[in-house]
């Protein structure tokens, strides 16, 4: 939801910095690169000591960055598979360092065993939602569903609800209820998500599979359907590296 409402906002407001920094002669994979690294920082620095405040404001400083490496990417007309493959590959482990510094503060000084659990739990279906849509075009599907819970979903709720539970630490009394609170929607709207994910590509194989039995063997030789699309680069992939 957020991907598709927010986004169109969010590419005004910062193709100003993506050409101040395209003029300053940075690359698209620098920025995709020190943001994932920033993120890194701030999650597994701060998190872990219990820092959600300062944690949160260093992670939303350098997490903008993957609305702008694509931005300039766009803007330069040097949009690559090289730079859609780093892109997506990078937010994995931007989302791990996050939600591996929520396991790693619940685990130590938070100590709560099924908040750490919880927190795991985010990580890892976060992955496989992420997982089902890249397998599905790769074996040439449309995968035509986002779900209720994407990337930017749990990131903008968890993040909120951790910069605001950081307040504790500042006098505001009740505040870190939130943090638990979010990482339960998380979890719940992840696994929501991935059944709408499986479903969806469940079908569509379906069709695909029967489309192809009817006008003969997908890959030509051995009447099995293929195992993987036909050209070097398919579907989505496709489409953004024409972006
Ligand atoms: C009193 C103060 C209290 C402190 C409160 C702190 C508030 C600030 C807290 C948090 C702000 C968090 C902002 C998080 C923004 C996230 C932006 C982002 O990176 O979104 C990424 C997303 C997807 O991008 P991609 O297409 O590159 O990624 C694809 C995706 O990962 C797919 O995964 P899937 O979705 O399938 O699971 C992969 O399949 C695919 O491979 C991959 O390519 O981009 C978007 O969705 C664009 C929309 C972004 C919307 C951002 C909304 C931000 C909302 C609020 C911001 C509040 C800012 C406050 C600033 C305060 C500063 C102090
Ligand atoms: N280093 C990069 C990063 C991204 N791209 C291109 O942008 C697309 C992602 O756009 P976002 O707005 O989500 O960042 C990606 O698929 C690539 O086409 C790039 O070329 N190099
Ligand atoms: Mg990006
Ligand atoms: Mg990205």
């Amino acid at each position: 939801m957020l991907n598709k409402y927010a986004r169109a906002f969010f590419t005004r407001v910062l193709t100003p910095f993506a050409a101040f920094l395209l003029r300053r002669g940075v690359s698209p994979d620098a920025v995709t690169l020190v943001g994932t690294v920033g993120v890194m920082a701030g999650a597994l620095v701060f998190f872990p000591r219990g820092e959600f405040f300062w944690g949160t404001i260093v992670i939303t400083v350098f997490v903008f960055s993957d609305l702008v490496d694509g931005n300039m990417a766009r803007q330069a007309g040097i949009s690559s598979r090289w730079g859609a493959f780093l892109d997506s590959t990078l937010d994995r482990v931007a989302d791990g360092a996050v939600f591996g510094g929520f396991a790693l503060w619940y685990a130590g000084t938070g100590d709560n065993n099924v908040l750490c659990a919880v927190s795991i739990f985010c990580l890892a279906s976060g992955q496989v939602v992420s997982y089902t849509k890249a397998r599905g075009e790769s074996i040439g599907l449309p995968v035509a569903v986002n779900g209720l819970v994407e990337r930017a979903e749990r990131l903008v709720i968890s993040l909120v609800a951790a910069g605001l539970a950081g307040l504790g630490a500042f006098g505001v009394p009740g505040i870190g209820i939130l943090l638990p609170i979010a990482l339960w929607a998380v979890a719940v709207g992840s696994a929501v998500t991935l059944g709408q994910r499986v479903v969806t590509v469940r079908r569509e194989a379906a069709e695909a599979d029967a489309a192809a039995r009817a006008g003969g063997p997908s890959d030509g030789r051995s009447g099995k359907p293929s195992d993987g699309p036909s050209g070097a680069d398919s579907g989505r992939r496709g489409s953004e590296a024409a972006s």
